[in-house]
C-alpha cells in the first residue's frame, strides 16, 4: 500500500511542521509529532515533554526500509497463545474471508421468546449475528428469563461469542392481562368485549380481557376510542358498569397476551390518573433485582417520562454492583419522553426508539420524523441507539419480508442508528433466523452503497465532556477518524479500558471497522450494542507499543490482519494517535 506520509527519513521530530491533511495540522497546535517512514505518532503533551528526546515510539514500517522501530518484545510468541485475545467465531471468519471492509457496522438485537429460547435456537441467532439477546419482563416467568441468561452466558463461555443481554422491564401503563394462558385471542367487528379490572375467573369468560390498571374504569369515558397495541385492534366504549367497561370492536383482529392499551377522546390520547403510574411498577423493581443478581449487560426502561428515573436506577444500581457496571437504556414510547428528551438521553447510557408504543401515543405519522429527532440526537451525545418494533412484522408468519419493510430497516441504516432490534419476529414468530438474517444483509448492502457513494453528510459533533482530559480524546478520536477516511486505512484500532474511547470513535461512524481492545468481558459485551465496534477481550499494560505489537502478533497468527495493513490506534491510557502497517 503507498502512503503519502512517507517523506520524513530517517525519524525525526518537529513540533513545528505544517502538515498536508488538516485534522493533523489542526493536532499539530496540540501535540508533538514525530514521524518516521510510514509512521506517525502524536502524542498528548499532557504526558510528553516537548523538550525531551523522542520517547520510544511503536514506529511501524511495512516494508523494512528505514529503521526497523520494532519493539524486542515483538518476538513474542503468538502461536504459544493465540486464545489470549477472545472475539467470537463469526467475526474471525468474516474478516479472514472477506477482509475488513465486509464487516457488518450495524448492530442486531433479537428478544428472545419461546420461538427461540433453545440453546441450539439461541447459537443460530448468534451465529447469525445477534450482538444482544433482549429479553422482555411482559411475558414470561422469572425462572424462564433466567434459564435464557444461562443459556446465552454458556453459548459465550463455550462458543466464544460476546452475545450481550439486555432485561427490558415491563413498565407501569395500562395493559391487557395474559388471556388465561391462550396465544391470542380474535375480536370480530361489532362484538362487545367487557374490559374489566376484576381479577376475571379462570377459565377466562369469553370476550372478556382483564386490565392491570385499578383507574381504567374511572378515567375513561362512553365514546372513548381504545387502541390495544397502538391500533391493531380498536373498541369504542359504549357503557360503564361499575369496574366493567363495555366496549364494541370497530376495528377486528387478535388480541395477544399483555398487550397495551390506549384510550383516546376527540382525537387525542387522554391521559389522565394513568399519568401518574410510576414508571417503574414494585412488579419492575424486583424484576430489576433480578437484572442485577443475574448480571445482565442492560436494562431498558419502558415509558421513560423524565431524568429523574433513570438518574434514580442508576444509582439504584451503582450501590448495588461493584465491579461490572449494568448500561440504562430509556425506552423513547411516549409523549412526555419526546417532551423531556434531551436530559432523558443526557442521564441514559443509551435509548430505544420504541416505536411499537410510541406509535400508539403520538399520530403513526409523526413516528418517522420522531425517530430521526432520537437517532441523531443520540449520536450529537454519544448513547447509542437502537430502533425497535415492526422492522420485519410480516415475517412473524412469512420468509419473506415486504418492500416497505426492507425500506423502514434501510432508512434506520442510513440514519446510522447503532442498533436494530426484532421483537415478535424472532419472539414468537416462524422465521427468526430469516429475519435476522434480512437484518444482516440490508444492514451490510445499505452500509456499503452509502460508504461507497460518499452519501454521508459529516453530522457537527459538539463536545460532550467538558474536562479537558475528555476534550482532547473526543478531539483524538474525531481526528483519527477523519485521518482514517482520509487516508483511507483498513482499520481504527481502540485500547479503551472502561470503553469511552471506542464509543467516541463509534460516534464518528468512520468508514473502516473500529477493533475495540478492553480487557473485561462487560465491557466487551457492552461494546456489543455499539456501532461499527468489533470488540475484543484483551489483557493489555499502560505501553502501548507493547500492546500493539502483541496484538499483531495474535492477531496475523489469527489470519484476522496481515503485513502491510494500515491502522490508525489511539488508546484512552496515553493519548495519542499512531498510524501505522502492519508489520
Ligand atoms: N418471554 C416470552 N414468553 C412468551 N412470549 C413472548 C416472550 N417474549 C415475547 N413474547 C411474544 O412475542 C411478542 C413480541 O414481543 P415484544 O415486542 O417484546 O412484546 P410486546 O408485544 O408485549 O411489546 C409478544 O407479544 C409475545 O407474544
Ligand atoms: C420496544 C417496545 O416496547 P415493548 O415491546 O416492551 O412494548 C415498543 O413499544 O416498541
Ligand atoms: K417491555
Ligand atoms: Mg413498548
Amino acid at each position: 500500500m503507498s502512503l503519502s506520509l512517507n517523506f520524513f527519513t530517517p525519524a525525526t521530530r518537529s513540533p513545528n511542521l505544517t502538515f498536508p491533511k488538516s485534522p493533523l495540522t489542526a493536532l499539530n497546535c496540540l501535540f508533538p509529532i514525530t514521524f518516521s517512514p510510514k509512521s506517525i505518532s502524536i502524542k498528548s503533551s499532557a504526558s510528553t515533554d516537548p523538550n525531551s528526546a523522542p520517547s520510544s515510539q511503536v514506529l511501524v514500517s511495512s516494508n523494512g526500509t528505514g529503521s526497523s522501530l520494532l519493539a524486542p518484545e515483538y518476538n513474542y510468541s503468538a502461536a504459544a497463545d493465540v486464545s489470549s485475545i477472545e472475539v467470537d467465531a463469526v467475526t474471525e471468519a468474516e474478516l479472514k474471508e472477506n477482509g475488513f471492509r465486509s464487516t457488518r457496522r450495524t448492530k442486531l438485537v433479537c428478544t428472545i421468546g419461546p420461538a427461540t429460547c433453545g440453546f441450539e435456537q439461541l447459537e443460530a441467532l448468534a451465529v447469525g449475528g445477534m450482538n444482544v439477546a433482549r429479553i422482555n419482563m411482559c411475558h414470561g416467568t422469572r425462572e424462564w428469563h433466567k434459564s435464557v441468561i444461562e443459556r446465552v452466558r454458556r453459548l459465550n463461555e463455550e462458543k466464544g461469542f460476546a452475545v450481550a443481554i439486555m432485561m427490558d422491564t415491563e413498565g407501569s401503563e395500562i395493559h391487557m392481562g395474559d388471556l388465561g394462558g391462550a396465544s391470542s385471542a380474535k375480536a370480530e367487528d361489532g362484538e362487545i368485549w367487557t374490559f374489566s379490572v376484576r381479577a376475571v375467573d379462570s377459565p377466562r369468560p369469553e370476550r372478556t380481557i382483564n386490565l392491570s390498571y385499578d383507574g381504567f374504569a374511572e378515567d375513561v369515558q362512553v365514546g372513548d376510542e381504545l387502541l390495544v397495541d397502538g391500533g391493531m385492534v380498536r373498541f369504542e366504549v359504549i357503557e360503564k358498569i361499575g369496574p366493567d367497561v363495555k366496549c364494541q370492536c370497530t376495528d377486528p383482529g387478535l388480541l395477544l397476551p399483555r398487550a397495551n392499551l390506549t384510550f383516546w377522546r376527540e382525537g387525542s390520547l387522554v391521559r389522565e390518573r394513568n399519568a401518574m403510574l410510576p414508571t417503574i411498577s414494585s412488579k419492575d423493581w424486583l424484576d430489576i433485582d433480578f437484572g442485577i443478581a443475574e448480571g445482565v449487560d442492560f436494562i431498558a426502561i419502558s415509558f421513560v417520562k423524565s431524568a429523574e428515573v433513570i438518574n434514580h436506577l442508576k444509582s439504584y444500581i451503582a450501590a448495588r454492583t461493584r465491579d461490572t457496571d449494568i448500561a440504562v437504556i430509556a425506552k423513547i414510547e411516549s409523549i412526555d419522553s419526546l417532551t423531556n428528551l434531551e436530559e432523558i438521553i443526557q442521564a441514559s447510557d443509551g435509548a430505544m426508539v420504541a416505536r411499537g408504543d410510541l406509535g400508539a401515543q403520538i399520530p403513526l405519522e409523526q413516528v418517522p420524523s420522531a425517530q430521526q429527532r432520537i437517532v441523531q440526537l443520540c449520536r450529537q451525545l454519544n448513547k447509542p441507539v437502537i430502533v425497535a418494533s415492526q422492522l420485519l412484522e410480516s415475517m412473524i408468519e412469512y420468509p419473506t419480508p415486504t418492500r416497505a419493510e426492507v425500506a423502514d430497516v434501510s432508512e434506520a441504516v442510513r440514519q446510522r442508528a447503532d442498533a436494530l432490534m426484532l421483537s415478535g419476529e424472532s419472539a414468537m414468530g416462524q422465521y427468526p433466523e430469516k429475519a435476522l438474517a434480512v437484518l444482516r444483509s440490508v444492514s451490510v448492502r445499505i452500509e456499503k452503497w452509502w460508504r461507497e457513494a460518499k452519501r454521508h453528510e459529516a453530522m457537527q459533533l459538539p463536545d460532550v465532556g467538558s474536562a479537558l482530559s475528555d476534550c482532547i480524546s473526543e478531539e483524538i478520536c474525531n481526528s483519527a477518524a477523519k485521518m482514517a477516511n482520509n487516508l483511507e486505512v483498513d482499520a481504527l484500532f481502540v485500547y479503551t479500558k472502561n470503553g469511552h474511547m471506542a464509543s467516541l470513535l463509534s460516534r464518528c461512524r468512520p468508514d473502516c471497522p473500529i477493533f475495540a481492545f478492553t480487557t473485561t468481558a462487560s465491557v466487551r459485551r457492552r461494546l456489543n450494542l455499539q456501532w461499527g465496534l468489533i470488540p475484543f477481550r484483551l489483557s493489555f499494560s499502560d505501553d502501548m507499543e507493547s500492546n500493539l505489537n502483541k496484538t499483531f502478533s495474535l492477531l496475523k497468527a489469527r489470519g484476522m490482519i496481515k503485513s502491510g495493513d494500515l491502522v490508525i490506534a489511539v488508546s484512552d491510557m496515553l493519548q495519542s494517535i499512531q498510524v501505522m502497517n502492519v508489520p
